[in-house]
């Protein structure tokens, strides 16, 4: 059988137990110069991994198995080869064979080595891609801002990212939370392993805990048959970034601060459960410790996310980066749709600076870049700024920091009357009325101003507003504001009153 081997195969060699070569074939002979072997001699005795590159003959001698039939790639060229161990009566391994089956299978073999070939490149690709995707976009030198107030937020958010608690981003929507998020893992030692989101508001509830926790194979009917991986799960070694924390339902808060505190999770419909090491950062543009007062939020895991809160400022309370960003945003948004650099003037800047941007970095953006697709201009000025609401007083500042105050604050100045101590509007010239028409005008005006802050996005309006997006739907219904376009809504928000 050997020599039948040695004489139907393109090669053989023989190996013995301490992975030396003992023999080669006559046909094995001709690969050695392209593997920069100069004849028998400088073969023989040679371990066979130090002149065969990416052999895999060790393994077998190691595993006693063969491997019957795999392409073998080195400088020589890729084979077709065949491994076996060889064995004394006493069964133990002694060495093992190595077979040239083919070589060139590329000539001989083309379907099957094309595909070999694609598959490659497919892997080498999504390879790269993965790598890609988990390496962080955003790193603390992406956020724009010098201000004091954004200079504090850095420092904190330095500071956070060379420990592996928990943090916990407050501030209205558009200030950069997520975006801080991702500069913090990418400032941690994490910073090569996954950094994975999750929007809490965007998940039905119903669907929440799979999301998170995963799905055992098989659990219930309509199950995927080999399950799913949890957002803990996906996250392991990583940063799972859980935005809109406020929003999340209490049965599962409870949930989320067990595995906060012992770093297991259970898939649902299993019976095992998982160990995962995955360091959280919750942001939310809500009043937590109102929402625990009320019964809202768990007191429990608001106090096990807030061992390091950082508060983003809202954009009006440092307008000092209003420049800077602009130029940013600008430089971004002209790229990103092919259009000539633009810049502002300082006219323009004077505009933005006065409007109090309760929509914040996401508003700007939005305004900016509308500004930039509706003109050919290259220098932006006062006039491309004509959607926004009219330049009111500043606003007051926020105490609490984030959520429905400020947005409050920010309805107020939108023109629809000076706020009273209480808490209550004073509408300037409204005639006196029955309390239902009152009510709807007030209705009508505050869902107009709010649409208008939000560039039409409901969600947010929703948020702005302090309701759910569902009784924002119903009231629009309800006041015949659902009917109108976008548009119509925004162009007459404020003055409807
Ligand atoms: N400092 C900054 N420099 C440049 N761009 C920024 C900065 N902060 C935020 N942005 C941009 O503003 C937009 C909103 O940011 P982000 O989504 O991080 O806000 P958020 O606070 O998480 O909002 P939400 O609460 O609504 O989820 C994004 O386009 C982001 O790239």
């Amino acid at each position: 059988m050997f020599d039948t081997f040695a004489r139907t195969t393109q090669g053989m060699l023989v190996v013995d137990r301490s992975h030396r070569i003992v023999w080669i074939s006559e046909g094995y002979k001709k690969f050695l110069p392209a593997l920069g072997v100069e004849g028998e001699h400088a073969f023989l005795g040679r371990k066979v991994e130090d002149v065969v590159p990416n052999t895999l003959i060790p393994q077998v001698i190691e595993s006693g198995r063969a491997m019957m039939v795999d392409l073998l790639t080195n400088r020589a060229g890729t084979f077709l080869v065949s491994r076996m161990p060889l064995r004394n009566e006493a069964g133990e391994v002694i060495g093992a064979l190595g077979l040239v089956l083919m070589d060139h299978p590329e000539t001989t073999m083309q379907p099957l080595m094309q595909k070999f070939s694609r598959l490659q490149r497919e892997l080498e690709d999504a390879q790269r891609q993965l790598a890609a995707q988990r390496r962080p976009k955003y790193t603390l030198a992406s956020m724009v801002g010098a201000s004091p107030a954004m200079m504090e937020v850095k420092r904190q958010a330095r500071r956070v990212a060379g420990t592996d608690a928990t943090v916990l981003l407050l501030g209205e929507t558009g200030t950069g939370k997520e975006l801080l998020a991702q500069a913090i893992h990418a400032g941690s030692s994490r910073a090569r392993a996954a950094f994975v989101g999750v929007n809490i508001a965007a998940v039905p509830d119903t669907l929440l805990e799979a999301e998170f926790f995963g799905v055992a194979g098989g659990a219930y009917t309509g199950a995927d048959r080999k399950g799913r991986d949890g957002k803990f799960k996906l996250a392991d070694g990583g940063t799972l970034f859980l935005d809109e924390i406020g929003d999340m339902p209490l049965p599962l808060q409870a949930k989320l601060l067990r595995v906060l505190q012992e770093q297991e999770v259970e898939p649902l419909g299993s019976n095992t459960v998982l160990r995962v090491n995955v360091r959280v950062i919750a942001a939310t543009s809500r009043d937590l410790p109102a929402m625990v007062a009320t019964g809202q939020f768990r007191a429990d895991l608001y106090y096990r996310l807030n061992v390091l809160p950082i508060r983003l400022p809202a954009l009006r309370e440092r307008l000092a980066d209003l420049d800077a960003l602009t130029d940013n945003l600008l430089d971004d948004i002209c790229r990103r749709n092919g259009l000539a650099p633009k810049s502002l003037s300082a006219e323009a800047l004077e505009r933005l600076g006065a409007h109090p941007w309760p929509g914040n970095i996401r508003e700007l953006r939005n305004t900016l870049e509308q500004a930039a697709l509706l003109t050919d201009d290259l220098l932006l000025r006062a006039e491309h700024f004509g959607a926004l609401p009219a330049p009111a007083a500043a606003p007051a500042p926020d105490p609490a920091g984030a959520g429905p105050t400020a947005a409050g604050a920010g309805l107020a100045r939108g023109g629809l009357g000076e706020p009273l101590a209480g808490g209550g509007l004073l509408l300037p010239g409204a005639a006196l009325q029955p309390l239902p028409q009152a009510i709807a005008a007030l209705e009508t005006a505050s869902i107009r101003a709010a649409l208008a802050a939000t560039q039409g996005n409901k969600v947010a309006a929703a948020r702005l507003l302090g309701i759910a997006r569902a009784t924002l739907y119903e009231k629009m219904h309800q006041l015949g504001l659902d009917a109108l376009p976008v548009s119509d809504i925004q162009s007459h928000a404020g003055p409807a009153v």
